[in-house]
């Protein structure tokens, strides 16, 4: 397989880079299952941040809370590609590159999701 070429214009070249990243964006949300159960979980707390009015900061919290989630997943999504690429095999140092790569997801997804609890629990609590 060759390497695509990149033209040598700058706007031109982050344009097509912008392209081949919404590329790897979509084929996370087509192709992955855990990206899929971040994906439509962040579409239900978007739903949840309008039925709940959050404010400014709120929102800016919970988008950060979700994007660090997804980000961090799709980055161990590659972890795991490039080590079945290198090595299909079963392999003890593989086998502990992947859980620390689910290791730093457990991190995000922990971070991110006691967030949202602490977003919408002090919400919950202002309405009772
Ligand atoms: N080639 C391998 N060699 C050794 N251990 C492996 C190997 N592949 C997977 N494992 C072990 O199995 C666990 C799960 O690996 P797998 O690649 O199935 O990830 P997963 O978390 O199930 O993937 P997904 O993110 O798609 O849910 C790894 O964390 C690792 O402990």
């Amino acid at each position: 397989m060759e390497k695509p070429k990149l033209s040598d214009n700058f706007f031109l070249n982050r344009w097509q880079s912008m392209g081949y990243a919404f590329k790897g964006f979509f084929y996370l949300i087509r192709n992955e299952k855990a990206i899929q159960v971040h994906f439509s979980m962040s579409l239900i707390f978007i739903v949840l941040g309008f039925v709940f009015q959050l404010s400014f900061y709120e929102w800016l919290f919970q988008i950060l809370a979700l994007g660090l989630i997804l980000s961090i997943e799709g980055l161990n999504t590659a972890v795991e590609e490039i080590c079945d690429f290198i090595h299909p095999d079963f392999h003890d140092k593989i086998g502990k590159i992947k859980d620390i790569s689910a290791g730093a997801v457990t991190f995000a997804a922990l971070t991110g999701y006691i967030s949202l609890i602490l977003i919408y629990s002090s919400k919950i609590i202002a309405l009772s």
